[in-house]
């Protein structure tokens, strides 16, 4: 593939298709283990939802606060990033964690001031960032700008903006509704009042999180309505859930008794010294690495009770023929001889999606995967890029309006492509585990959520231990 910033030239079809500018990447020899089942124990760094909801409460906190084990990668970076453009001190703590040191946070002080400069936040293509720190910088005088990675101004990021112009604030978007735009706080000495608010949640439960996160600074508090004219849910609604426990944990009260409503009383945010869970979104494709080749992955320290989406596991993976098993905090994982197909709903947990995907691309009979509709909007249009890549490699992947039917269909060695989404990157490497002779493009970009990705793999294929096991 080759790039001239307007056109990508699919090489073997000479065909040029107009897309956004694209970077020319080095293609990654996915390993392949043919028939021979993969046996591993791994663990994964932390999770990059609850690392990042912790940065934004720590720079809120009433004092210091540390985070133990948390997730060091792209979208953290650029957490701490803007946590820091915004006033507040973020140091690294050596700690126990194999994947990085702990985190020190001092609040941003307060009060708030703007001080002299205009601020700037490169959002990356992180969807935690470019929606859970706007309503943060909304409350500190002073203008700061937004803007990311090309493909992050296509995020959907309306509701946000809306939700903030709701609320009296400023926003200078050029009437995009998208990054980027510049935020503009309240006068110096000044506060956001709050109030009720409504906001259509159904493109993405980051809307939901980014308001309630900051909800008890409003000197009013927040009640929060999602309110959809076509009728449609919140997704991923476990990440609301967990929004809702972290922000229990700190001492906000958060009533959600009535559904689709969310009320958050004003107050302080305690400070705190948590421990991250590892990334069970993340423990995913090595999963997935047992389910395709009959083999058996454990991965430990898996928490008994956990917020994360990626408790679905348990559920997902024994619909494909899988038999999973959690004793003692260990999370097993042992594979069928035969992958069958499934039809699921996940619209509880669309980021394991591609995942799931990589499985039914290899099951030996008919998928049916529903309730995704928003992967449209996450870091590339997903029900597209896993219909052209899966079908690239030979197979027979079909979008519906809400999700994706994948058919059987022997699949061939071949590129595939990530589109910098490293949720795609991490479905090639699933894939590729049983089709020899896949390569997938710029698996760099797992770096997002994981960057030890690649060698992880390795390590699994070749059977050896990771991480805290
Ligand atoms: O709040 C969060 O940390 C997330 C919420 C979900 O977003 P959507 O509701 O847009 O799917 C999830 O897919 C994303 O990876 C992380
Ligand atoms: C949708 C995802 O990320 P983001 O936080 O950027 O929305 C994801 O990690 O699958």
């Amino acid at each position: 593939m080759r790039s001239n910033g307007e056109f990508v030239v699919h090489e073997e079809s000479g065909k040029a298709t107009a897309t956004e500018p694209t970077t020319v990447h080095p293609l990654w020899s996915a390993p392949f283990v043919g028939a021979d089942p993969v046996e591993s124990s791994l663990t994964v760094p932390g999770s990059k939802s609850l690392t990042n909801r912790w940065l934004v409460l720590a720079a809120l906190a009433d004092g210091p606060c540390r985070l133990r084990s948390p997730l060091h990668s792209r979208d953290s970076a650029l957490m701490i990033a803007a946590l820091r453009e915004l006033g507040a001190t973020i140091t690294e703590i050596p700690g126990d964690s194999p994947y990085g040191p702990d985190l020190g946070i001092e609040p941003i002080p307060r009060p708030f001031t703007g001080g002299d400069g205009q601020r700037s936040v490169d959002c990356g293509l992180a969807g935690t960032v470019m929606r859970f720190v706007p309503p943060l910088a909304a409350l500190i005088p002073g203008a700061t700008q937004f803007d990311g990675d090309p493909h992050a101004r296509k995020r959907p990021m309306g509701p946000v903006v809306q939700a903030l112009r709701g609320l009296g604030i400023t926003v200078d978007d050029g009437g995009a509704g998208a990054l980027p735009f510049t935020i503009h706080g309240p006068a110096e000495g000044g506060t956001v009042t709050g109030g009720v608010l409504s906001v259509d949640a159904a493109g993405s439960s980051q809307f939901v999180t980014a308001m309630l996160l900051v909800g008890s600074q409003f000197t009013e508090g927040l009640t929060l309505r999602h309110d959809s004219p076509a009728g449609a849910a919140v997704p991923s609604m476990p990440h609301v859930e967990m929004t809702v426990d972290v922000l229990h944990q700190v001492g906000v009260r958060v009533d959600d008794s009535v559904p689709a409503q969310w009320t958050v009383a004003p107050g302080p945010i305690r400070a705190f010294d948590v421990r991250v869970e590892q990334d069970l979104s993340n423990a995913g494709p090595f999963l997935a690495a047992a389910v395709v080749t009959g083999g058996t992955v454990t991965v430990p320290h898996w928490p008994e009770e956990t917020t994360q989406g990626g408790a679905h596991w348990a559920q997902i993976l024994p619909r494909f023929g899988a038999t999973v098993d959690l004793q003692d905090g260990q999370f097993t994982v042992r594979g069928p001889s035969v992958v069958t197909g499934v039809d699921l709903d996940l619209s509880e947990a669309g980021e394991l999606a591609p995942t799931v995907a990589a499985i039914c691309a290899v099951a030996t009979s008919e998928c049916r995967l529903r309730g995704i509709a928003h992967l449209r909007g996450h870091e590339t249009d997903r029900l597209a890029a896993l219909t052209a890549e899966i079908n690239r490699l030979g197979g027979d992947a079909e979008e519906t309006a809400d999700g994706l039917i994948i058919r059987p269909a022997a699949l061939r060695g071949g590129e595939f492509r990530s589109y910098d989404d490293h949720r795609m990157a991490t479905a090639g490497a699933v894939i590729g585990l049983v089709v020899d002779g896949v390569r997938v493009e710029n698996i760099a970009t797992t770096a997002k959520t994981l960057p030890q990705f690649p060698e992880l793999w390795a390590d699994m294929v070749t059977g050896s231990a990771r991480g805290r096991g």
